[in-house]
């Protein structure tokens, strides 16, 4: 890769997102002169990476503490997060020093609530380590927790200082998740920008990538690369025009209000991509029953996500445990369900209060 790609976040604390390789030294360098200290929140399969940061920062003269939380979705509870304040405690941090979220969607999710929340926000950067995290969760500034009735359900909008996205983690990012981040990706080609759609289906069997083992080679970073930046200028442009998701930003959330209930449903055992495929199929389904998509429009998303090795069906009599949980999604008002849905690709529109025998209608188009 020659130079790093940035996109810029133009929200009223603008930032930007870098795309590149062996970031680890900018990463050091864009904590502010003015802090002291540094909390580092992570999980365990980033140790290597996080004791190379640390002796960075060391040698800036910072102090710094690392927080090594569970992994995945278990790390994003009350809990950890209690965990988190009692080691900034003791640890004095102020309001001058500085949080670094380094991981998965898991971890940057956490890490800034946990910057949101200490002192009422310190500064965040995040360094996601996984394809989804680069493309999605970290970049926006929603930060979360799941609580024991949902995901997401307690969080904060707190916008990160600056974001450092270095390809070179994907070289050991297990393959299932690397196609699990493939998902929000092809969700914003879906939402808005065409090429990734296209980009995504001329290199199907590069992506899925069976059978491969170590590095990424050459010529799948690049095709990576490409599409990581066009997945965050998509998610750029959104949240730069409704940080807080007045309107538009729900889009962003396309093929989520089912995927979230899958993810409650298996107790987080699926991935967040591996949901959100199966969310997207539901909607399109809906969407063509709703006289809003055609079938062959909804065949192309079957045929993108099922070629990418990404589920595009779910275990039929779970009915009445999805719509508990997808009743407590956020689009919600009141009684009424909404879902974001497309009318024609690349125009998302919203679906208020559906007939439920569409709705179950969907649901037995996607039903194993
Ligand atoms: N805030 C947002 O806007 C937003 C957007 C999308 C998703 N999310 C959230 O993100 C989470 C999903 O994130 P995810 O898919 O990254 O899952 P994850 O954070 O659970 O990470 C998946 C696994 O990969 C490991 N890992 C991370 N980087 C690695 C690396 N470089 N090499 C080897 N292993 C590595 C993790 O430790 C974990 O075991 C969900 O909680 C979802 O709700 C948030
Ligand atoms: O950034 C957003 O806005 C999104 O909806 C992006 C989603 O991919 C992401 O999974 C997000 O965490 C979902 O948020 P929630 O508000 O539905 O919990
Ligand atoms: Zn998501």
């Amino acid at each position: 890769m020659t130079s790093p790609r940035i996109v810029h976040v133009a929200t009223s604390a603008p930032y930007d997102v870098t795309v590149g390789e062996n970031l680890l030294q900018d990463v050091a360098s864009a904590v502010p002169e003015s802090a002291m200290r540094v909390l580092v929140v992570t999980a365990a399969p980033l140790r290597r990476h996080v004791d190379n940061l640390k002796a960075l920062l060391d040698s800036r003269g910072l102090t710094v503490v690392i927080a090594e939380v569970p992994d995945a979705e278990e790390g994003k509870s009350a809990e950890v997060l209690a965990f988190c304040w009692g080691v900034l405690g003791k640890s004095d941090f102020t309001r001058s020093d500085v949080v670094i979220g380094f991981g998965g969607g898991a971890v940057t999710d956490l890490a800034g609530f946990v910057a949101a929340t200490w002192l009422r926000g310190v500064g965040v950067i995040q360094v996601p380590t996984t394809l989804l995290a680069m493309v999605d969760a970290a970049v926006g500034g929603k930060t979360g927790i799941n609580t024991a009735e949902g995901k997401n359900l307690v969080g904060a909008f707190h916008e990160p200082l600056s974001v450092w996205c270095d390809v070179r983690a994907l070289d050991t990012l297990p393959r299932h998740d690397l196609v699990a981040g493939l998902a929000e990706v092809v969700k914003c080609g879906f939402i808005r920008d065409p090429e990734i759609l296209t980009i995504v289906g001329e290199n199907l069997t590069m992506l899925r990538g069976e059978g491969r083992e170590g590095s990424l080679d050459d010529a799948t970073r690049a095709v990576l690369v490409e599409l990581i930046t066009r997945a965050i200028q998509v998610k750029a442009d959104v949240v730069s025009a409704d940080l807080k998701e007045s309107y538009l930003r729900e889009i962003l959330n396309y093929g989520h209000t089912f995927a979230h209930a899958i993810e409650y449903t298996e107790r987080y055992q699926w991935r967040h991509g591996a949901a959100v495929s199966v969310g997207m199929v539901f909607v399109a389904e809906l969407a063509h029953l709703a006289g809003k998509l055609t079938e062959e429009e909804v065949d192309r998303h079957r045929t993108i996500l099922a070629g990418l090795g990404l589920p595009t069906t779910y275990p039929g009599h779970r009915w009445d445990a999805l719509l508990t949980a997808m009743r407590r999604d956020k689009k919600t008002r009141g009684d009424l369900l909404r879902f974001v849905i497309l009318n024609g690709l690349q125009n998302p529109v919203r679906l208020e209060g559906p007939d439920p025998a569409i709705l179950q209608g969907a649901y037995a188009a996607v039903s194993a």
